[in-house]
């Protein structure tokens, strides 16, 4: 099954960003960056209806403000840098049962599930945290800092998982990162928080 529709902000406004216009289509990664504080994080939770803002912002035809909140978080879905947990065990926060090549891609086996949340790394619910999220069939990802807490190797099987994820399922996806490096390898364009604007910027200009 593939999600087919453009995640469109139209004339966001959210702190001290303002008209904030873009389309991501389907299967494509934008990437964001900005200085510490800039408002990624507040964007990306506007986009979620998270946070009250001006302007819209639409799933294809589907308006945000046309569905309550709940409803539209589980279509167009934040990973945010700290995920939550409420349970013990890890299984009983994923929707189903992951698949053995997806566990064995971030780096697990299928004990993880049987283990207690309270052992785990910040690097280890980071991982999990996207394999939860990408388990409940969104429509649209919003990923903030994905791998903040992975070292270089993880980073990259990491990052190479979701890539693969994202073209098989045509996810439009807005992900938050620092790294040019990384955004030279896995974005389809960059947005860069300048003051109250974002500006386009070259993803690799060395590439
Ligand atoms: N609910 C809120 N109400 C008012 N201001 C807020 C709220 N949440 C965050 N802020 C402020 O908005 C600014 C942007 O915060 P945000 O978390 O989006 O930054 P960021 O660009 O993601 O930064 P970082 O890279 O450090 O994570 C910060 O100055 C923050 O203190």
């Amino acid at each position: 099954m593939t999600a087919s529709s453009t995640l469109r902000l139209d004339a966001v406004a959210i702190g001290t960003l303002t008209d904030v216009s873009l389309a991501v289509p389907p299967g494509e990664i934008h990437c964001l960056s900005g200085p510490s504080g800039s408002g990624k994080s507040r964007l990306l939770r506007a986009v979620a209806d998270l946070e009250p803002h001006v302007g819209q912002v639409w799933l294809g035809e589907l308006a945000q403000s046309s569905l309550p909140a709940h409803a539209w978080r589980a279509r167009v879905m934040l990973v945010p840098a700290e995920s939550q947990w409420w349970a013990d065990s890890v299984g009983e926060h994923l929707p189903a049962r992951p698949a053995v090549e997806d566990l064995a891609a971030l780096g697990f086996d299928a004990s993880v599930l049987d283990w207690q949340v309270s052992r785990l790394s910040s690097g280890e619910k980071q991982r999990l945290a996207l394999l939860r999220a990408l388990g409940q069939a969104p429509s649209a990802l919003l990923l903030d800092e994905p791998t903040a807490n992975l070292d270089d190797a993880t980073t990259r099987r990491v990052e190479a998982w979701l890539v693969e994820r994202i073209r098989q399922r045509g996810w439009p996806v807005i992900w938050v990162a620092h790294d040019r490096g990384q955004i030279a390898r896995v974005a389809n364009r960059h947005w860069r928080i300048d003051g109250s604007k974002l500006r386009a910027e070259e993803v690799a200009p060395w590439r």
